[in-house]
């Protein structure tokens, strides 16, 4: 499982523009980063580049177990973290109840498939009246909730969040903060692309100030 996440002389570039350049960083098991800064910063171009979807112009991304040997990127990727975008990245025509389903399927023997994995999601995030209806009937806030039920269901040590609750109301963000709290406390690590501060103590970065 990864318990440190290093970055190291990291930069990026989006076409011929440098978003910056040098970020050198460590978060450990049982730490939140906020990553902040303005529209257009690189909040969710690191983010993407700390889940392989981005390569990096320069630098090092590595991910370490608890006795510090180097985790394969591809493992630590494809089975040791969750990346949930500002896109929840849903099926419309599905009904949540599919798309729970869905979810277990594809995210394989990593957790969702067993059916408490499922069935705590659907407690923790008040997704029970919502199973029946298509996701595009849903609302911004019910989809985000939706989307979130695999960190839940199918345990990953490393969360990749893109403003995880832009669209949720205050209840959903204090419950969204528990939620992450007690993953820090079992040793997850959670970075988070943020305008607002998240309801829980954090470590942020400015990529703004990076430059
Ligand atoms: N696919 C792409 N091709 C070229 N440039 C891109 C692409 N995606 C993003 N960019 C550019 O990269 C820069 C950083 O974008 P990014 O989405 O990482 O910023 P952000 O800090 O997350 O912004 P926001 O706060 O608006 O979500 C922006 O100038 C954006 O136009």
């Amino acid at each position: 499982m990864i318990q440190t996440l290093g970055i190291s002389g990291l930069r990026l570039t989006r076409g011929e523009r440098t978003l910056f350049r040098d970020l050198t960083l460590v978060i450990e098991a049982g730490e939140v980063l906020a990553l902040t800064g303005a529209n257009g910063s690189g909040k969710t171009s690191l983010l993407r580049a700390i889940s392989g979807f981005l390569t990096p112009a320069a630098g090092d991304i590595v991910f370490h177990d608890a006795d510090a040997n180097v985790i394969d990127p591809g493992l630590a990727r494809s089975h040791q973290l969750h990346h949930l975008g500002h896109l929840d990245a849903l099926k419309g025509a599905r009904t949540a109840r599919e798309e729970l389903m869905f979810q277990s399927d594809w995210l394989g023997h990593s957790g969702l498939d067993s059916a408490s994995g499922i069935t705590e999601a659907i407690e923790t995030l008040g997704l029970k009246p919502l199973l029946d209806l298509e996701v595009r009937k849903l609302s911004a806030g019910q989809r985000r909730r939706l989307a979130m039920a695999r960190l839940i269901g199918a345990p990953r040590a490393l969360w990749l969040l893109d403003e995880p609750l832009s669209p949720l109301d205050s209840r959903w963000r204090e419950a969204v903060g528990a939620i992450m709290q007690a993953h820090l406390a079992s040793g997850g690590l959670i970075i988070a692309a943020v305008h607002d501060p998240l309801p829980i103590p954090t470590r942020s970065l400015d990529l703004g100030l990076v430059g």
